[in-house]
């Protein structure tokens, strides 16, 4: 039986709720990825993840093969019995990190080489050596490896990029031995609707158990952004989970998920609540603003997670002015359970066939008035 079925569970529009069976649980779409960049979700414990509702952890190749190495992980038994979390992983290819972090010295059709931003030392990744990496890892979602090209890039550039990354799929499927694991495609074309679509189609030619929607969340503006979404989506067959890439502020959730996306990642959550920021229905409240210091309410009314069950905004502002360590734990286990509750609520909603109702209900809470 595949090991990775998916079934479209309810419709409402072009949002749906999916059932993604995964060798390690199955999980319930649409779904957000806390990410792990490291083997951790910083900060958080493994069993308060579980608690808020993560289903499945992100991790990325590029920051584990410079530490500790995948050998290393392999042989203390992978990913799931190294960090302790035995839900799904979903690995990036190592790619993007490269382009991001590393000090990157050549691209070429071969794979890259690049500059560890830890010391300094000269690193390639091809298809196949970020393939055999994510095998040792041994994550159940594993990412093809691509270009993500600079925003913005010419339409030159953007077709070369994406020519390129289709035959580095071609060589990352071949490089694939573990039959329990997924190779997700990752279309790319940056913003230009000729390209998206041409490199959409291109990949869809592979035959793969999910398809990631590559080179946005990258710079571009909301406006340029959401017209690649809802032009891959359509392209996209239905019955494949659809993955959009870095994306992860709360309306770009609602707006995504209508349009037909079922996987989501960021570290944005997770990376402002570090710099002392809660996500509320109305959007963001900085815990740095004097004006939290005696304020007894909840950093969110209604929110059942432990930061909100537990303490006051003025407590978590003392923590964040006095940079105390559980201050960022707190607003990021804030910020987690925020957005699991947000994709329970659409589900909720794709059921009852009234996503619109909640994706207006969700727009004038946050954009109605000014906090
Ligand atoms: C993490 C991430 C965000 C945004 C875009 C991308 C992308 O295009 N390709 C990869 N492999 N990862 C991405």
């Amino acid at each position: 039986m595949d090991p990775f079925r998916f079934t479209i569970q309810a419709r409402s529009g072009r949002a749906r709720v999916g059932l993604l069976t995964t060798p390690h649980g199955r999980v319930e779409t649409p779904l957000f990825m806390p990410v792990g960049t490291q083997g951790s979700v910083k900060g958080l414990l493994p069993k308060d993840l579980k608690a808020i509702g993560s289903q499945v952890l992100l991790a990325n190749t590029y920051h584990l093969l410079l530490r500790p190495g995948p050998e290393r992980v392999q042989a203390l038994g992978g990913l799931h019995r190294f960090a302790g979390w035995d839900g799904p992983w979903l690995t990036d290819s190592g790619g993007f990190q490269v382009m991001s972090l590393g000090h990157l010295r050549r691209i070429d059709e071969e794979g890259v080489v690049f500059q560890s931003h830890l010391d300094g030392s000269l690193i390639r990744l091809t298809p196949e050596r970020s393939i055999a990496i994510q095998e040792a890892l041994g994550a159940d979602f594993i990412m093809a490896f691509d270009e993500c090209p600079p925003y913005p890039s010419s339409p030159e550039y953007l077709k070369a990029s994406l020519e390129r990354t289709l035959r580095w799929l071609e060589r990352s499927l071949k490089a694939k031995t573990r039959p329990d694991q997924a190779l997700f495609g990752i279309a790319q074309g940056g913003t230009d609707a000729g390209l998206r679509a041409l490199s959409t189609r291109e990949t869809l030619r592979f035959d793969l158990p999910g398809y990631a929607i590559g080179g946005l969340a990258v710079g571009e503006t909301k406006e340029e952004m959401f017209p690649m979404v809802a032009l891959s989506t359509e392209i996209l067959p239905e019955a494949k989970p659809r993955y959009l890439m870095g994306v992860g502020h709360p309306e770009d959730l609602v707006a995504a998920m209508g349009l037909g996306v079922d996987l989501f990642d960021s570290v944005y959550p997770t990376r402002t609540g570090r710099f002392g920021s809660a996500l509320v229905p109305e959007g963001r409240i900085n815990l740095k603003n004097a004006q939290y210091l005696e304020d007894k309410r909840p950093l969110e009314e209604g929110c059942d997670c432990y930061a909100c069950q537990t303490f006051s905004r003025a407590y978590i502002a003392h923590l964040v002015r006095a940079e105390e360590m559980l201050g960022g734990i707190l607003l990021s286990l804030h910020n987690l359970r925020f957005l699991h509750r947000l994709t329970e609520r659409a589900r909720e909603a794709i059921r009852q066939g009234s996503y619109g109702a909640f994706a207006r209900e969700f727009a004038e809470r946050r954009f109605g008035k000014e906090i």
